[in-house]
Protein backbone atom coordinates (compact mmCIF):
# COMPACT_ATOMS: atom_id res chain seq x y z
CA UNK A 1 0.00 0.00 0.00
CA UNK A 2 1.17 3.66 -0.53
CA UNK A 3 -0.40 6.13 2.39
CA UNK A 4 0.32 10.01 1.77
CA UNK A 5 0.11 12.01 4.73
CA UNK A 6 -0.49 15.82 5.02
CA UNK A 7 1.63 16.39 1.77
CA UNK A 8 2.99 19.82 0.80
CA UNK A 9 5.05 21.42 -1.40
CA UNK A 10 5.84 25.00 -2.45
CA UNK A 11 7.75 26.61 -5.54
CA UNK A 12 9.20 29.44 -4.70
CA UNK A 13 11.29 31.56 -7.02
CA UNK A 14 12.42 35.23 -6.32
CA UNK A 15 9.28 37.09 -7.61
CA UNK A 16 6.51 33.94 -7.11
CA UNK A 17 5.68 31.20 -4.91
CA UNK A 18 3.48 28.97 -5.96
CA UNK A 19 1.59 26.08 -3.60
CA UNK A 20 1.69 23.26 -6.06
CA UNK A 21 0.76 20.31 -3.06
CA UNK A 22 -1.28 21.44 -0.16
CA UNK A 23 -2.56 18.78 2.70
CA UNK A 24 -2.22 15.47 0.83
CA UNK A 25 -4.01 12.42 2.48
CA UNK A 26 -4.12 9.94 -0.09
CA UNK A 27 -3.97 5.50 0.45
CA UNK A 28 -3.65 3.41 -2.63
CA UNK A 29 -4.23 0.05 -1.96
CA UNK A 30 -1.39 -2.93 -3.27
CA UNK A 31 -2.27 -3.76 -6.45
CA UNK A 32 -4.35 -1.55 -7.65
CA UNK A 33 -4.20 0.94 -10.57
CA UNK A 34 -4.88 4.55 -9.44
CA UNK A 35 -5.40 7.10 -11.99
CA UNK A 36 -4.61 10.89 -10.85
CA UNK A 37 -6.36 13.47 -13.15
CA UNK A 38 -6.47 17.21 -12.90
CA UNK A 39 -6.28 19.96 -15.24
CA UNK A 40 -2.72 21.51 -16.07
CA UNK A 41 -1.28 23.03 -13.54
CA UNK A 42 -3.43 21.58 -10.69
CA UNK A 43 0.14 19.79 -9.41
CA UNK A 44 0.28 15.95 -10.57
CA UNK A 45 3.44 15.62 -11.63
CA UNK A 46 4.93 16.96 -8.54
CA UNK A 47 2.58 14.36 -6.70
CA UNK A 48 3.76 11.74 -8.25
CA UNK A 49 7.31 13.22 -8.44
CA UNK A 50 7.27 13.43 -4.75
CA UNK A 51 6.73 9.39 -3.89
CA UNK A 52 10.09 8.35 -5.00
CA UNK A 53 11.81 12.13 -4.12
CA UNK A 54 12.60 13.35 -7.52
CA UNK A 55 10.74 16.47 -5.89
CA UNK A 56 11.45 16.86 -2.32
CA UNK A 57 8.12 17.84 -0.38
CA UNK A 58 8.24 20.12 2.11
CA UNK A 59 6.40 18.43 4.75
CA UNK A 60 4.06 15.33 5.45
CA UNK A 61 5.18 11.70 4.69
CA UNK A 62 5.31 8.88 1.98
CA UNK A 63 4.91 5.46 2.99
CA UNK A 64 5.35 2.44 0.60
CA UNK A 65 4.46 -0.87 1.85
CA UNK A 66 5.25 -0.11 5.39
CA UNK A 67 8.44 1.85 4.71
CA UNK A 68 8.77 5.91 5.14
CA UNK A 69 10.46 7.01 1.89
CA UNK A 70 10.47 10.47 2.95
CA UNK A 71 12.99 9.86 6.16
CA UNK A 72 15.33 8.08 4.13
CA UNK A 73 19.09 9.34 3.71
CA UNK A 74 20.30 9.12 -0.18
CA UNK A 75 22.09 5.98 -0.04
CA UNK A 76 18.97 4.23 1.86
CA UNK A 77 16.85 6.26 -0.88
CA UNK A 78 18.78 4.81 -3.82
CA UNK A 79 17.80 1.39 -2.64
CA UNK A 80 14.08 2.40 -2.12
CA UNK A 81 14.14 3.21 -5.62
CA UNK A 82 14.80 0.00 -6.68
CA UNK A 83 11.34 -1.11 -5.41
CA UNK A 84 9.64 1.92 -7.32
CA UNK A 85 10.13 2.30 -11.14
CA UNK A 86 8.88 5.43 -13.29
CA UNK A 87 8.10 6.02 -16.91
CA UNK A 88 7.62 9.15 -18.63
CA UNK A 89 5.95 10.86 -21.07
CA UNK A 90 8.88 11.58 -23.53
CA UNK A 91 10.42 7.80 -22.51
CA UNK A 92 13.73 8.83 -20.91
CA UNK A 93 15.71 6.35 -23.12
CA UNK A 94 19.46 5.96 -23.19
CA UNK A 95 20.22 7.45 -26.85
CA UNK A 96 23.45 6.09 -27.17
CA UNK A 97 22.73 2.49 -25.51
CA UNK A 98 20.80 -0.35 -27.71
CA UNK A 99 17.05 -1.89 -25.88
CA UNK A 100 19.42 -4.64 -24.59
CA UNK A 101 21.77 -2.06 -22.91
CA UNK A 102 18.90 0.45 -21.87
CA UNK A 103 16.96 -2.51 -19.80
CA UNK A 104 20.44 -3.78 -18.41
CA UNK A 105 21.16 -0.54 -16.81
CA UNK A 106 19.49 -0.56 -13.36
CA UNK A 107 20.43 -3.72 -12.62
CA UNK A 108 24.29 -2.84 -13.68
CA UNK A 109 23.63 0.12 -10.93
CA UNK A 110 22.40 -2.47 -8.48
CA UNK A 111 25.54 -4.60 -9.07
CA UNK A 112 24.32 -7.57 -10.24
CA UNK A 113 26.42 -10.04 -12.42
CA UNK A 114 26.25 -10.20 -16.01
CA UNK A 115 24.76 -13.51 -16.96
CA UNK A 116 22.13 -12.42 -13.93
CA UNK A 117 21.81 -9.37 -15.97
CA UNK A 118 21.33 -11.16 -19.47
CA UNK A 119 18.70 -13.72 -18.23
CA UNK A 120 16.39 -10.65 -16.50
CA UNK A 121 16.98 -8.17 -19.52
CA UNK A 122 15.43 -11.33 -21.86
CA UNK A 123 12.38 -12.38 -19.19
CA UNK A 124 11.44 -8.61 -18.86
CA UNK A 125 12.00 -7.99 -22.38
CA UNK A 126 9.36 -11.20 -23.38
CA UNK A 127 6.90 -9.53 -20.48
CA UNK A 128 6.52 -6.41 -22.87
CA UNK A 129 6.74 -8.52 -26.69
CA UNK A 130 10.02 -6.61 -27.71
CA UNK A 131 13.13 -9.63 -27.68
CA UNK A 132 13.53 -9.06 -31.72
CA UNK A 133 14.69 -5.23 -30.86
CA UNK A 134 16.95 -5.94 -28.42
CA UNK A 135 19.93 -4.79 -30.25
CA UNK A 136 17.82 -1.95 -31.75
CA UNK A 137 18.63 1.77 -30.82
CA UNK A 138 15.55 3.82 -29.32
CA UNK A 139 16.02 6.11 -32.73
CA UNK A 140 14.74 2.90 -34.74
CA UNK A 141 12.03 2.28 -32.98
CA UNK A 142 7.99 3.81 -32.74
CA UNK A 143 6.88 5.60 -29.81
CA UNK A 144 4.99 2.67 -28.51
CA UNK A 145 8.03 0.45 -29.05
CA UNK A 146 10.13 3.24 -26.62
CA UNK A 147 7.85 3.01 -24.03
CA UNK A 148 7.65 -0.60 -24.04
CA UNK A 149 11.61 -0.57 -23.53
CA UNK A 150 10.77 2.07 -20.80
CA UNK A 151 8.20 0.00 -18.88
CA UNK A 152 10.62 -2.49 -19.38
CA UNK A 153 13.99 -1.11 -17.83
CA UNK A 154 11.20 0.35 -14.53
CA UNK A 155 10.02 -3.38 -14.47
CA UNK A 156 13.97 -4.70 -14.52
CA UNK A 157 14.74 -4.54 -10.44
CA UNK A 158 10.79 -6.08 -9.70
CA UNK A 159 9.61 -3.13 -8.32
CA UNK A 160 6.11 -3.28 -5.74
CA UNK A 161 5.30 0.06 -7.54
CA UNK A 162 5.08 1.57 -10.55
CA UNK A 163 4.58 5.61 -11.40
CA UNK A 164 3.46 6.53 -14.87
CA UNK A 165 4.15 10.40 -15.53
CA UNK A 166 1.17 10.96 -18.68
CA UNK A 167 3.23 7.63 -19.88
CA UNK A 168 0.67 7.58 -22.87
CA UNK A 169 0.37 11.57 -23.49
CA UNK A 170 2.64 11.39 -26.47
CA UNK A 171 1.09 8.68 -28.32
CA UNK A 172 -1.75 8.11 -30.90
CA UNK A 173 -5.07 6.05 -29.67
CA UNK A 174 -4.44 3.11 -30.86
CA UNK A 175 -0.80 2.74 -29.23
CA UNK A 176 -2.14 4.26 -26.30
CA UNK A 177 -4.61 1.37 -26.08
CA UNK A 178 -1.94 -0.97 -26.31
CA UNK A 179 0.29 0.40 -23.65
CA UNK A 180 -2.85 0.58 -21.26
CA UNK A 181 -3.57 -2.86 -22.31
CA UNK A 182 0.36 -3.94 -21.62
CA UNK A 183 0.06 -2.40 -18.40
CA UNK A 184 -3.29 -3.69 -17.28
CA UNK A 185 -1.31 -7.39 -18.42
CA UNK A 186 1.65 -6.50 -15.91
CA UNK A 187 -0.57 -5.34 -12.82
CA UNK A 188 -2.80 -9.18 -13.06
CA UNK A 189 0.34 -10.70 -13.91
CA UNK A 190 2.94 -9.51 -11.12
CA UNK A 191 0.22 -7.97 -8.70
CA UNK A 192 2.52 -4.45 -8.84
CA UNK A 193 0.28 -1.63 -7.84
CA UNK A 194 0.45 0.99 -10.56
CA UNK A 195 -0.51 5.20 -10.14
CA UNK A 196 -0.82 6.80 -13.23
CA UNK A 197 -1.50 10.78 -13.90
CA UNK A 198 -3.48 11.93 -16.67
CA UNK A 199 -5.22 14.67 -18.47
CA UNK A 200 -6.69 11.58 -20.57
CA UNK A 201 -10.20 10.80 -19.56
CA UNK A 202 -10.23 7.41 -21.83
CA UNK A 203 -6.90 6.45 -20.08
CA UNK A 204 -8.39 6.17 -16.75
CA UNK A 205 -11.94 4.83 -18.18
CA UNK A 206 -9.59 2.09 -19.53
CA UNK A 207 -7.34 0.79 -16.32
CA UNK A 208 -8.17 2.49 -13.43
CA UNK A 209 -10.00 1.10 -11.09
CA UNK A 210 -9.77 3.93 -8.32
CA UNK A 211 -8.41 7.71 -9.01
CA UNK A 212 -8.06 10.95 -7.12
CA UNK A 213 -9.21 14.55 -8.43
CA UNK A 214 -6.34 16.99 -8.42
CA UNK A 215 -7.75 21.05 -8.03
CA UNK A 216 -4.47 23.50 -7.26
CA UNK A 217 -2.73 20.95 -4.94
CA UNK A 218 -5.73 19.35 -2.84
CA UNK A 219 -7.45 16.40 -3.58
CA UNK A 220 -10.95 17.48 -4.11
CA UNK A 221 -12.64 13.53 -4.99
CA UNK A 222 -11.20 10.29 -4.94
CA UNK A 223 -12.87 6.74 -5.09
CA UNK A 224 -13.72 4.37 -7.91
CA UNK A 225 -13.38 5.42 -11.22
CA UNK A 226 -16.85 4.35 -11.98
CA UNK A 227 -18.87 6.98 -9.56
CA UNK A 228 -16.11 9.82 -11.11
CA UNK A 229 -18.39 8.80 -14.27
CA UNK A 230 -22.09 8.12 -12.91
CA UNK A 231 -21.83 10.78 -10.22
CA UNK A 232 -18.81 13.46 -10.34
CA UNK A 233 -18.58 16.02 -7.10
CA UNK A 234 -16.22 18.31 -7.55
CA UNK A 235 -15.77 21.32 -10.36
CA UNK A 236 -13.05 19.43 -11.92
CA UNK A 237 -14.89 16.22 -12.06
CA UNK A 238 -18.04 17.35 -13.29
CA UNK A 239 -15.73 19.70 -16.21
CA UNK A 240 -13.85 16.91 -17.64
CA UNK A 241 -17.51 14.64 -18.02
CA UNK A 242 -18.64 17.89 -19.37
CA UNK A 243 -16.41 17.86 -21.80
CA UNK A 244 -16.62 14.32 -22.60
CA UNK A 245 -20.09 14.37 -23.06
CA UNK A 246 -20.28 17.49 -24.94
CA UNK A 247 -17.49 15.60 -27.35
CA UNK A 248 -19.32 12.88 -27.40
CA UNK A 249 -22.88 14.52 -28.57
CA UNK A 250 -21.19 16.40 -31.22
CA UNK A 251 -19.49 12.71 -32.78
CA UNK A 252 -23.11 11.62 -32.86
CA UNK A 253 -24.69 14.39 -34.61
CA UNK A 254 -21.79 14.24 -36.77
CA UNK A 255 -22.91 10.38 -37.13
CA UNK A 256 -20.22 9.30 -35.74
CA UNK A 257 -19.78 6.58 -33.13
CA UNK A 258 -18.88 8.87 -30.13
CA UNK A 259 -15.85 7.70 -28.03
N1 LIG B 1 10.28 23.66 -10.83
C1 LIG B 1 9.25 24.48 -10.64
N2 LIG B 1 9.43 25.77 -10.25
C2 LIG B 1 8.38 26.59 -10.05
N3 LIG B 1 7.09 26.23 -10.20
C3 LIG B 1 6.84 24.97 -10.60
C4 LIG B 1 7.90 24.03 -10.84
N4 LIG B 1 7.35 22.85 -11.22
C5 LIG B 1 6.01 23.05 -11.22
N5 LIG B 1 5.70 24.31 -10.84
C6 LIG B 1 4.34 24.88 -10.68
O1 LIG B 1 3.64 24.05 -9.76
C7 LIG B 1 2.29 23.87 -10.19
C8 LIG B 1 2.01 22.39 -10.35
O2 LIG B 1 2.80 21.91 -11.44
P1 LIG B 1 2.73 20.39 -11.95
O3 LIG B 1 3.71 20.26 -13.07
O4 LIG B 1 2.88 19.50 -10.79
O5 LIG B 1 1.23 20.32 -12.50
P2 LIG B 1 0.55 19.25 -13.48
O6 LIG B 1 -0.83 19.03 -12.97
O7 LIG B 1 1.43 18.06 -13.61
O8 LIG B 1 0.49 20.06 -14.84
P3 LIG B 1 0.60 19.52 -16.38
O9 LIG B 1 -0.59 18.63 -16.62
O10 LIG B 1 0.55 20.78 -17.20
O11 LIG B 1 1.92 18.80 -16.49
C9 LIG B 1 2.12 24.69 -11.46
O12 LIG B 1 1.57 25.94 -11.14
C10 LIG B 1 3.55 24.83 -11.97
O13 LIG B 1 3.70 26.02 -12.71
Amino acid sequence: MIAIKNLSKTYRTEHLEVKALDNIDLQIEKGSIFGIIGFSGAGKSTLVRCLNRLEEPDSGSVFIEGQEITNLDQKNLRLARRKIGMIFQQFNLFDSMTVYENVAFPLQVAGYPKNQIKGRVHEILQLVYLTDKLNAYPSHLSGGQKQRVGIARALANKPEVLLCDEATSALDPQTTYSILELLKNINEKLQLTIVLITHELDVLKHICDHMAVLEQGKIVEQGPTEKFFLNPESDTAKNFVRIIQSFQEKKFYAGGDGI
